[in-house]
């Protein structure tokens, strides 16, 4: 197929370019490099440097009268719990208008299929663990609630207008494949941080909450492998039809404490790693888990890596071999 990849110069987007590439798709990237970095842009895709808002309707070629992508792959957003909070219009501009300019340019130019990065973060703080796609969706953060909106668009938009649409509803994503990985020019997510410890980037890692009702206190979280992520994007695209909005959740069906994640990361890289206890962060819920069976059984998607251990073990292989390309390190 020949697809539009929106940020595909951040994390997610440029690991699902690689593997979309891979299985022998025509990739077309536009990112505004918000937060991506052109280089992280895969050398066998084209890539278009843009806000989506501001090209789709050229680029998907609106009134032509033929399309001339297959597919949309929109990864493009801005996607900070604590910065929304903060800072919410950034989150309704930047994913709500955004993605309702796309949708249209989608619509004018008869685009059939699109895979739509939603997050755990609609759902809010679960009733019950493991979270299934009926749970109610009650947002505890302007990201969570601006991916909400946007997943209702979708539905309206794929059931009036023959889209085949899906969105993606992915837990915490974590891992490096095929030489991409996380490297944002600001980095906020626990792993990353961690393993900056340990390469000496960074002093110590603060501890957002010691009193959630956990284990040991801090919160709970799904770590779902960024490669195992990217085949159930490939199954989506392939299985999607006309004129259907399917939502599915993906994690890896276990949760692990934030003490745990740095444990593991001690384990990892062998070197120990420094911790602060700090107060909770706005916005965030204590205990999020997914229930990933809906995805399990309709689009047939088996999450191969899903030890703890072993995804960290590829984000510290990915952090270590960035050496001057790190920008933790330039700052
Ligand atoms: N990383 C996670 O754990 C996680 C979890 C759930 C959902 N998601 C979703 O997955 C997607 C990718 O997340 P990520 O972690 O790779 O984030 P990221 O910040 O690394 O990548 C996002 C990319 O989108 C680009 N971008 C933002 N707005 C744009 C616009 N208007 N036009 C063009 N490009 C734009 C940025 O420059 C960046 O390259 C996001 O939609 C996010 O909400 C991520
Ligand atoms: O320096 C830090 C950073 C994070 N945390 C905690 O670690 C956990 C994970 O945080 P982070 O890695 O920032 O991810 P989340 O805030 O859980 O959000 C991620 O996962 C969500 C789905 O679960 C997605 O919607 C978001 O896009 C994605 O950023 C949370 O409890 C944080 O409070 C810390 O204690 N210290």
């Amino acid at each position: 197929m020949r697809l539009l990849v929106t940020g595909g110069a951040g994390y997610v987007g440029s690991v699902c370019s690689t593997v979309l590439l891979e299985n022998g798709h025509d990739v077309v990237v536009v990112d505004d490099l918000s937060t991506g970095n052109a280089d992280a842009v895969p050398s066998g895709a084209e890539f278009i440097h843009a806000d989506i808002a501001d090209v789709a309707a050229e680029v998907l070629g609106a009134g032509s009268g033929s399309p001339r992508f297959d597919g949309v792959l929109h990864f493009g957003a801005q996607s900070l719990v604590g910065e929304s909070v903060e800072f919410p219009e950034k989150y309704w501009q930047g994913n709500v208008v955004t993605t309702l300019a796309l949708l249209e340019a989608m619509r004018l130019s008869g685009t059939p299929r699109l895979v739509f990065s939603s997050t755990a973060a609609t759902y809010g703080e679960p009733e019950q663990v493991p979270i299934t796609e009926d749970a109610p969706t009650r947002p505890t953060n302007p990201y969570g609630a601006s991916k909400l909106a946007i997943d209702h668009a979708i539905s309206s938009y794929a059931h009036a207008h023959d889209l085949a649409a899906t969105s993606l509803r992915y837990f915490n994503v974590a891992g490096a494949y095929g030489g991409a990985g996380e490297n944002r020019v600001v980095e906020t997510h626990l792993i990353p941080l961690v393993l900056q410890v340990a390469l000496g980037q960074r002093e110590r890692i603060s501890v957002f909450g010691t009193d959630w009702p956990t284990k040991d206190g801090t919160a709970i979280r799904d770590y779902i492998h960024v490669k195992d992520l990217a085949d159930a994007h490939m199954l989506a695209l392939s299985k999607a039809t006309a004129g259907s909005h399917r939502i599915y959740n993906l994690g890896s069906g276990e949760g692990f404490t934030v003490r745990e994640v740095i444990s593991s990361c001690e384990r990892i890289t062998g070197l120990p790693i420094s911790g602060a206890d700090a107060p909770r962060r706005a916005g965030d819920p204590a205990v999020l888990i997914a229930s990933s069976a809906r995805a399990i059984d309709e689009l047939g998607w088996k999450p191969e890596h899903t030890d703890l251990d072993e995804i960290v073990a590829d984000a510290w292989e990915f952090m270590r071999n960035l050496g001057d390309r790190a920008h933790a390190a330039r700052r």
